[in-house]
């Protein structure tokens, strides 16, 4: 792993058994990313970047090669990565995944709600409501928001515990193009104004624009890096 990398992805291959059958997913693929970067993992359906993604946020293993983070082992235990995936990474999903019986404001409490927190949780969601621009929306239920605004609202959940690496999967999957390009505003403005390293999986070259550089996946394996 070289000094400035913030994650190092080295030589590493997945493949999943299906019945009798071994599905090759990503093969020989090495990269590296460094803090406060803006990466595109960019790929038609079904090249991998989903895998990848799980991959880089410690849910699924690669089945050959390594992928080292800053601030964890690799030899890391099983409560080590417990604790690197509740505190270091959080995810943004094209289909926001929000409780639809909770509030804004609940869901975006959500993810520390089984944790002891030593600030005032429901006033740090109400402050990162605003921050994503939904001051005015906290009580309303998810079906109450538009599709740009739930989004919204899955961000500030991401946010609430002050992760250093937001894994955003298809996160304008969703949307037209004009909430697209809010949404990429507000994760730049994240990206910038907190350094938190943004990988975004996407198929839509437009958002890779955005980004500082971006991979590009097919068939599991890279065929390009470009930078913007
Ligand atoms: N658990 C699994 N078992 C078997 N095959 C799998 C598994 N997970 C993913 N795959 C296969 O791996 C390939 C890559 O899937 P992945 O979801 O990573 O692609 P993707 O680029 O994210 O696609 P999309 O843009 O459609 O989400 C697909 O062919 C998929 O069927």
């Amino acid at each position: 792993m070289s000094e400035q990398a913030f994650i190092s992805v080295d030589n590493i291959c997945k493949s999943y058994q299906l019945g009798t059958r071994e599905v090759n997913v990503l093969q020989n693929v090495s990269f590296q990313i460094a803090k406060g970067d803006r990466v595109a993992l960019l790929g038609p359906s079904g090249s991998g970047k989903t895998t990848l993604l799980n991959m880089l946020g410690m849910i699924d293993f690669p089945s050959e090669g390594s992928i080292q983070m800053e601030s964890l082992s690799p030899s890391a235990r099983p409560k080590e990565l417990q604790s690197f995936r509740r505190n270091f990474v959080s995810y943004v999903y094209q289909q926001y995944h929000l409780l639809p019986q909770f509030s804004a404001l609940d869901n975006v409490c959500l993810p520390l709600v089984p944790i002891k927190v030593s600030f005032n949780l429901r006033e740090r969601a109400k402050q990162l409501l605003e921050r994503v621009g939904l001051g005015e929306r906290i009580d309303h239920l998810p079906s109450e928001l538009s599709g740009g605004e739930q989004q919204r609202v899955a961000i500030a959940r991401a946010l609430i515990t002050s992760p250093r690496l937001l894994l955003c999967d298809e996160p304008t999957g969703n949307l037209d193009t004009s909430t697209r390009d809010s949404i990429l505003d507000l994760l730049i403005q994240i990206n910038q104004e907190d350094q938190t390293t943004l990988i975004i999986a996407t198929h839509d070259p437009e958002v890779a624009k955005v980004c500082h550089r971006s991979i590009h996946i097919r068939d599991g394996q890279i065929d390009a890096h470009v930078t913007s």
